[in-house]
């Protein structure tokens, strides 16, 4: 995926200001930046929901706007509370994974195949939902669901995996569960290229391999997610003088006094 020059302006605000980005093919990448600072605006241009005001958006070798959408959007797979939001509280658990084969919420009368079945059953199995295949969706914990929303976006076996806030509202045990998985799902070569959109250093997977700092719709610093996430930098995107601990391949960061 590519962004060359990529801005979004909305009256007389600038929601994203000259973004360049590039993902390639294998790379785990974790957005990370203060509320407001334009991380979801970029991820629904990468996911092709939003176009771009100006600049140039290279999605899986298709050139965003000279593309139909609805062919490009299968190819990705996207997570988000905006899309949690769509699907109806009284949805299975796996009628939630299976949907998204045809990129619907809700299930009405699509056929799915023995194929699609077999692949919703494989999803929740590794996601640790299949227990709750029958479940109602609106009777779920907040992690429970956060794993159906993943195991959905993978469903189409896409070539870009977007996660946005995969970890929001979780417990520790919660949080350290799903980034495990994540971390698991990052080091798996068969794996698609990864986007994930957090505000917390906590979340980011070991294995993830690049950072983007995001700050009032301007790329702090991009690249290697050693060469990028650093005290300096990372004082610099929230504005506020941080402390950075590493422990590992894990980050935290507090307020310096
Ligand atoms: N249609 C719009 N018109 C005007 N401003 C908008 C519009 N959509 C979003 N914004 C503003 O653009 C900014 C960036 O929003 P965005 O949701 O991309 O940020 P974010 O980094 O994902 O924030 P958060 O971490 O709080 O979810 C915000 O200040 C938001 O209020």
């Amino acid at each position: 995926m590519e962004m060359a020059d990529v801005s979004v302006v909305r009256g007389r605000k600038t929601l994203l200001d000259a973004v360049d980005w590039v993902v390639r093919e294998g790379e785990r990448w974790v957005v990370l930046g203060p509320n407001g600072a334009g991380k979801t605006t970029l991820l629904s241009i990468a996911a092709a929901r939003l176009h771009p005001t100006r600049g140039m958006v290279d999605i899986l070798d298709e050139i965003l706007g000279a593309v139909d959408v609805f062919e490009l959007r299968p190819r990705i797979g996207l997570s988000s509370t905006v899309l949690a939001a769509q699907i109806p509280a009284s949805e299975t658990v796996r009628d939630c994974v299976v949907t998204a084969a045809y990129g619907v919420t809700g299930r009405w009368t699509e056929r799915y195949d023995a194929d699609d079945d077999a692949r919703a059953q494989e999803l929740m199995a590794a996601w640790g939902i299949d227990h709750l295949a029958e479940r109602r969706f609106g009777t779920l914990s907040e992690g429970e669901r956060k794993r159906v929303l993943v195991a959905r976006a993978l469903m189409t076996d896409p070539e870009l995996l977007l996660l946005d806030e995969p970890a929001a509202g979780l417990d520790v045990g919660g949080r350290e569960d799903l980034v495990a998985r994540l971390d698991e799902l990052a080091r798996d070569g068969s794996a698609p290229a990864v986007v994930m959109v957090t505000h917390h250093l906590e979340e980011v997977p070991d294995a993830f391999t690049h950072a983007l700092l995001l700050r009032e719709g301007r790329v702090v610093a991009a690249g290697p997610v050693e060469q990028v996430i650093t005290q300096r930098n990372l004082s610099e995107t929230f504005g506020v003088a941080l402390k950075l601990v590493r422990v590992g391949n894990r980050y935290a960061a507090f307020a310096r006094t």
